[in-house]
């Protein structure tokens, strides 16, 4: 018996199979993660019974498949998501099962077939902890920080602001990340909910660690930021001097995390303009042959030296970190944190967690930060944040206030 096509016949949709799921998950206290990679046609969805909290030394090699998703703050936990089920779906189909893992997970869909039904799916939610960033408080701590660039008491920070907005009351989560996937080729689209942390959508364009069959490492810098129209000819495209220094900074600081593990043999490319959903930004590629350097767990060790990067936080690391503490004003969460698939076919996709919101019961809250250096003009910084929003409230149109 052909057990997917059944399940996925033309009455049963993509969109059903996965509103299906994550009711599941919900009705059930499982855990939940849905994403698309960056330039891939493939949506996957993994339900884990009992998601994982991670000390911060694992190696990520060694874990089994599943899905990690780290908040910003270093000392808070991470949660780790076993996948004890998982499905694919290209073409609004789902794939044949190929892992023994997906192979079990289609047999338990395919015992549920009866349940199936056209239905919205509903996510987890926790309560807010803290309120909008005011305009005012954020020029404020834009102002602050040019000024102790001025000092030299670092060169560059990123503080970020949060903004909530209503749902409309048809919000529907997999319409929405649907949504984003159309309209963010380039990104990492995710959808994670957990009893603990809530339900968090986000459409990053930000590689952290990308580890591709234990032997290829790659991370990116990606830095500067302006809107993108249609049709604009990338090529010709022209940067500031501050975004220009901006993203070279968050390449100095990569390439400072190689030097500490005296690993001297990398590929750099770029920097190169590429498109973010509506936004423009530079982008330098590295690359490292893990064999080659003899590096086989690149990946682990390189995800601790790299969190936070100089694209969410700031040069140097700790006096930059100190700033945001004593001045942002909230707690980010899960925003400029890290997520992704771990260990699937031995890849690992972990991204930094930008242009994100948080699922609240009605509400979204939009998170977004922009890089602060000694040519920085505060207004110019709160419109960037409200441009990096806008990632998101494209789709999540929500009703806005007349
Ligand atoms: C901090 C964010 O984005 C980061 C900051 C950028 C900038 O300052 O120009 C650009 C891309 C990201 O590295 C965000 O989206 O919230």
């Amino acid at each position: 018996m052909d057990t997917t096509t059944s399940v996925s016949s033309p009455t049963i949709t993509e969109i059903d199979l996965l509103s299906y799921l994550i009711q599941h998950a919900v009705d059930n206290q499982f855990s939940v993660a849905v994403w698309r990679l960056p330039n891939n046609n493939t949506r996957h969805i993994i339900l884990s019974r009992q998601h994982e909290k991670l000390k911060t030394d694992i190696t990520l090699e060694e874990l089994p498949t599943g899905f990690i998703f780290a908040p910003f703050d270093t000392a808070s936990e991470r949660i780790y998501l076993k996948a004890d089920f998982s499905f694919s779906f290209t073409d609004d189909g789902l794939n044949e099962p190929v892992t023994p893992l997906e192979i079990t997970s289609s047999a338990w869909l395919q015992a549920k077939r009866d349940e199936i039904k056209k239905r919205k799916a509903g996510y987890y939610h926790i309560q807010r902890t803290s309120g909008d960033t005011q305009k005012d408080a954020y020029l404020n701590v834009v102002a602050l920080g040019i000024a102790e660039t001025e000092k030299e008491t670092f060169q560059k920070v990123v503080p970020s602001r949060s903004k909530a907005v209503t749902l409309p009351p048809d919000f529907d989560i997999v319409n929405a990340f649907m949504k984003l996937c159309a309209g963010n080729p380039n990104a990492l689209i995710s959808f994670v909910s957990t009893p603990e942390t809530g339900s968090w959508l986000g459409a990053t364009p930000e590689m952290l660690v990308n580890v591709e069959g234990h032997t290829i490492f790659k991370t990116v810098a990606l830095a500067g930021t302006q809107p993108y129209r249609e049709g604009m000819n990338l090529k010709s495209v022209a940067w500031t001097q501050k975004d220009i220094e901006e993203q070279a900074l968050v390449e100095r600081y990569i390439i400072s995390c190689f030097k500490r593990i005296r690993l001297r043999e990398y590929d750099e490319h770029g920097p190169k303009t590429v498109v973010a959903g509506n936004l423009l930004h530079l982008k330098s590629e590295f690359t490292v042959d893990m064999q080659a350097t003899d590096f086989l767990q690149l990946g682990t060790t390189m995800l601790q030296l790299l969190h936070p990067t100089s694209a969410v936080c700031g040069m140097p690391l700790n006096a930059a970190l100190d700033f945001l503490r004593k001045h942002e004003g909230y707690d980010r969460q899960f925003y400029a944190g890290f997520l992704g698939p771990v260990n699937f076919k031995n890849n690992i996709h972990i991204f930094v967690n930008l242009r994100c919101a948080q699922l609240l019961e009605s509400q979204a809250v939009l998170y977004a930060g922009a890089g602060v250096t000694i040519d920085s003009v505060p207004e110019q910084e709160w419109e960037e944040t409200e441009i990096k929003m806008n990632t998101l409230l494209n789709v999540i149109s929500p009703v806005r206030p007349a």
